[in-house]
């Protein structure tokens, strides 16, 4: 009898674990979130697989293409989930629209948990802040000191000298007749010129200091995809994703930290010296001392911002310098009647300048649609605070929205030949066509977003790519070893690449080096 009922003492704890086992497993793997009431119809879903949902959907190589096809099968608002984290993923104009005009205040956070301590995602980050007093104290500042039209009228000879070097530089490597990575010259533009705007001085080329935040630059954006889908897991399963990589995470981290305390302390040591400074570093500085700032920011927070401005600014900049030469050396019609306009505008003897933008309206519809077929960030992601209705269909409070601008700016039921690399499509013939243009644009157009959380460098990046283009068009020829361009993709953590760098050999167009502007200089 005793050991009968060790036996059963033994197989009722073998089943108590069992049972708490199998009901751990149930609400890590199996457990739907909370449905909606009844009524309410949830957007389509494709097949899923047992407890992963449509987590290998998100694992594709091109997963905005693989999610772009699904779309086309299922719907153009699809509700997927990953474990048991719910995802509505947006892949047409219309919805996408129908969210940011309807429901924007209600998506304006992307609903990501901070990841760790890590100054790059981490609870001081501006980009995955919640829509609140933090946010929009940080959103005021950059505004002000960075990215608004008068702080860009500041920094205008800032972004003259790197032009010029730019510039130097490549007619440097065409009198050589050495070929050039476009990744690498359009790299060390945008870092240069953004450092320069953030923080008063570039990064040192001498002591290896530009080198190194290149280096972070890109390594912050193969973090990107981990971080992303580490976070659609329960805590607990995200804990252990992250450790996986939380190495490699802290590292940059600690590396950004070490340069940005330098470079906090190098303005500091200015201040307490009266020099009145300008810059955003000298604002953030400012109203971290400020007792009555209407919000108490830390050392932290500006380094994050540091972090986040210069992963903003950086790849989106390189790849769509990338993809739009690229598309432009495939299409010798557009080649000829974009250098035709700069000719005609700007002349055969000085540089463009970003002054000369506003009359070259076909290098900014050039730049335009490479954006629109090449997208840098191909997906982007909000999150409903509250439940809602898109598209006919109900979305639970708590979901996930992935917009799919590749999908969208790819929508033939928006775009003629949507495939197609055709700018004349951005061109308005009277001024009455234009503000028709703007309004159907504002519906379909979504490189950079829409709504409030939409990219507040959206000005900053059209000089910098107009420019930057506008100086390779117009100062030289490009020679390429194929016929044509390899325009194959690839994805890099969430960046849309190209699978085979560009390489180009430049050749100058004229004998004499094109004049730069001394009169837009810094100094
Ligand atoms: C080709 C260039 C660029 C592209 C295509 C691009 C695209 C985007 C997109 C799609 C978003 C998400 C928008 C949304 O959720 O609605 C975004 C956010 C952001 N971008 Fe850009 N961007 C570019 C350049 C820049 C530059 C030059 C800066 C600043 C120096 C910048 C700073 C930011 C910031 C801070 C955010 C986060 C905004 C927030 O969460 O409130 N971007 N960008």
């Amino acid at each position: 009898m005793a050991a009968m009922n060790i036996v059963d003492f033994q197989n009722c704890f073998f089943f108590v674990l069992l049972s708490l086992f199998s009901l751990l497993c149930y609400s890590l793997f199996f457990r739907k979130p909370k449905e909606p009431r009844l009524h309410y119809d949830l957007p389509p879903s494709p097949p899923t697989l047992p407890i992963i949902g449509h987590l290998h959907l998100l694992l594709s190589v091109l997963v905005h293409r693989s999610l772009q096809t699904l779309s086309t099968k299922y719907g153009s608002i699809l509700y997927l989930r990953v474990f048991s984290f719910p995802v509505a993923l947006v892949s047409s104009a219309s919805i996408a629209y129908e969210i940011f005009r309807e429901h924007d205040v209600n998506i304006s956070s992307r609903g990501f948990p901070p990841t760790d301590d890590s100054l790059f995602a981490g609870s001081f980050s501006f980009t995955s802040a919640p829509y609140g007093d933090y946010w929009k104290f940080m959103k005021k500042l950059l505004v002000t000191n960075l990215l608004g039209p008068q702080a860009l009228e500041r920094s205008r000879g800032f972004r003259a000298d790197e032009l010029d070097l730019f510039y130097e530089n490549l007619l440097d490597k065409a009198m050589k007749k050495e070929s050039v990575d476009i990744c690498v010259e359009a790299l060390k533009l945008s870092n240069n010129s953004i450092c320069k705007m953030i923080m008063g001085r570039s990064c040192s080329e001498e002591n290896g200091e530009a080198e190194r935040v290149r280096a972070l630059a890109t390594q912050l954006d193969g973090l990107t995809k981990k971080i992303l889908l580490a976070n659609m897991l329960r805590a607990g399963f995200k804990k252990l994703v992250v450790s996986l990589f939380r190495k490699e995470m802290m590292d940059v981290s600690s590396r950004f930290d070490e340069l940005l305390e330098r470079i906090l302390v190098e303005h500091e040591d200015k201040l307490d010296m009266h020099h009145q400074g300008t810059d955003l570093v000298d604002a953030l500085l400012a109203a971290c001392r400020d007792k009555n700032a209407e919000y108490k920011i830390s050392r932290n927070h500006i380094k994050s911002f540091f972090a986040d401005l210069l992963f903003a600014s950086t790849d989106t900049f390189v790849q769509t310098t990338q993809w739009t030469v690229a598309e432009i050396i495939n299409n010798p019609n557009v080649l000829e009647r974009l250098r035709g306009e700069i000719d005609s505008v700007v002349g055969k003897a000085r540089l463009i300048q970003e002054t000369d933008l506003p009359n070259l309206p076909y290098l900014q519809a050039v730049v335009k649609e490479g954006l629109r077929l090449h997208p840098p960030g191909p997906l982007f992601a909000r999150f409903s605070q509250e439940g809602c209705r898109i598209g006919g269909f109900y979305v639970p409070e708590k979901t996930t929205l992935m917009i799919n601008a590749y999908a969208v700016m790819r929508d033939s039921d928006s775009w003629e030949d949507p495939d197609e690399f055709k700018p004349e499509r951005f061109l308005a013939s009277s001024r009455s066509e234009q503000e028709k243009e703007r309004r159907e644009q504002a519906i379909k157009y979504i490189a950079f977003g829409s709504g409030r959380r939409s990219c507040p460098g959206e000005n900053l990046a059209y000089i910098f790519l107009g420019t930057a283009i506008g100086v390779m068009v117009q100062g030289f020829e490009w020679r390429i070893k194929e016929e044509k361009v390899n325009m194959e993709e690839a994805n890099v953590g969430l960046s849309l690449t190209m699978a085979y760098p560009l390489k180009v050999t430049p050749v100058p167009r004229t004998l004499v080096p094109l004049t730069q502007n001394p009169l837009n200089r810094s100094s």
